[in-house]
């Protein structure tokens, strides 16, 4: 079979999916078909896993069920405490995390049918409730500190505040930050979807699947760019030095971190919520100037690069806001983790439904039947 070559496979489906759904031209992003603004306002983010997972909102019982069997394995085990005791501490939290991870499927059996719904089940609420532990746990070690165990009494969001700070979250900061797990819980077929989907479809187990999603996650261009949005932000230090900064940029053909999208061609919906949320915030608990400079940057990009279809992403708002609550910008990407798990797991799920394995082809761009030189004969030309 012969097909056009497409860099970045731009616009070819590789999927059937009733996940999500996103319009780039209207920057509109649907959970089953439900407005992300609607789960914002309304939702919390274990009900919009559920969602996102098992494809219903869950009624009161079934939430109630789920929220206390997510609670129940919040606890890493002793010997993946140890693990985690022994990385280095200058070590980057992406890589650590995608450790701990693929250390489950070391710990927890794995099944010889992946879809058995008891075995999907399990491996889906551990991923769940055990991925922000363990970003706490290497956290609060790196700091030379025992890791806080989790408080039974605090929700999703503050529970992981709580296990990273050592301070009970004000409940308005909870609820936002739970309004951001939302808001990155699952995006169609990303880079690291895909590659979830890609290491489903060989039958590989959830742990592994979702080792692998992390891995892609962190690079730069996907979610490891919220990361690079505070380290440019302070960089350019005042809102003086923003133009000349993003010009000087552009003109050596440098991308300005957390604007443009494969899909969106309008300000991405999420990152909308998310300034919302960054100015409460600072209304709330006091002013960054890094904020002002992030509002001129958003002005010198749509100006020189509207016209491109480039806009702030998810990832240009949401490191001012996790700043603002205390987390360290290097584990931006990682808390990013903790809630797309969500979306990875209904990806696994629904791969599993209607599995391939995938294989595309490619345009062969070497050359053939060459003969092989011995390596006495071999010299430089
Ligand atoms: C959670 C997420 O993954 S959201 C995305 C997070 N990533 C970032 O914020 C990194 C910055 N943004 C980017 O690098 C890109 O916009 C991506 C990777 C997100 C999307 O890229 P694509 O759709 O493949 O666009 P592509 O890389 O082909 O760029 C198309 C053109 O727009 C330009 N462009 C795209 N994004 C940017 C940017 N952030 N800054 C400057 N120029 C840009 C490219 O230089 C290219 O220009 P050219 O045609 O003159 O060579
Ligand atoms: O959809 C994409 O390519 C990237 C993105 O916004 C996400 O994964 O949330």
């Amino acid at each position: 079979m012969s097909g056009e070559y497409v860099p970045g496979l731009e616009g070819v489906p590789a999927t059937r999916s009733n996940i999500s759904f996103v319009d780039g031209k209207n920057g509109i992003l649907e959970y089953r078909g439900i407005p992300i603004e609607q789960l914002a306002e309304s939702s919390t983010f274990l009900e919009t896993a559920f969602l996102l997972i098992f494809a219903h909102l869950p009624i009161k019982d079934e939430l109630l069920a789920f929220e206390a069997e997510i609670l129940s394995h919040r606890r890493v085990k002793y010997r993946i405490r140890d693990m985690i005791k022994s990385f280095p501490e200058g070590g980057r939290p992406m890589v650590a995390l995608q450790a701990c991870i693929a250390a489950l499927g070391l710990f927890y059996p794995i099944s010889r049918d992946m879809s058995k719904e008891e075995y999907a089940y399990n491996s889906t609420i551990r991923l769940l409730s055990k991925v922000p532990t363990m970003v706490a746990t290497f956290h609060q070690m790196r700091l030379g500190n025992d890791p806080i165990p989790p408080r039974d009494d605090l929700g999703h969001a503050g529970n992981f505040l709580y296990m990273l700070t050592g301070r009970e979250p004000d409940p308005r900061a909870a609820r936002i930050f739970d309004v951001c797990l939302m808001l990155h819980a699952e995006h169609t077929v990303n880079a690291s979807t895909f590659s979830a989907l890609v290491t489903a479809s060989t039958l590989a187990d959830p742990y592994t699947v979702i080792t692998s999603a992390a891995g892609t996650l962190s690079g730069p261009l996907h979610g490891g760019a919220n990361e690079e949005v505070i380290r440019m932000l302070k960089d350019i230090g005042t809102i003086e030095r923003v133009r000349p900064y993003i010009e000087e940029r552009l003109a050596r053909k440098e991308r300005i971190m957390g604007v443009g999208h494969r899909v969106y061609k309008v300000k991405d919906p999420r990152a909308k919520i998310l300034q919302n949320l960054a100015q409460e915030l600072f209304d709330r608990f006091g002013h960054s100037r890094l904020y002002d400079i992030a509002l001129e940057v958003e002005r010198v990009c749509d100006e020189l690069l509207g016209h491109r279809g480039i806009y702030p992403n998810v990832d240009f708002y949401s490191g001012l806001v996790y700043e603002k609550l205390g987390i360290p910008s290097d584990l931006f990407t990682p808390v990013f983790a903790i809630s797309r798990v969500a979306g990875w797991l209904a990806h696994w799920h629904e791969q599993l439904t209607d599995n391939r394995i995938f294989r595309p082809s490619q345009v062969y761009t070497g050359t053939r039947q060459v003969e092989y030189t011995p390596l006495s004969l071999r010299s430089y030309a």
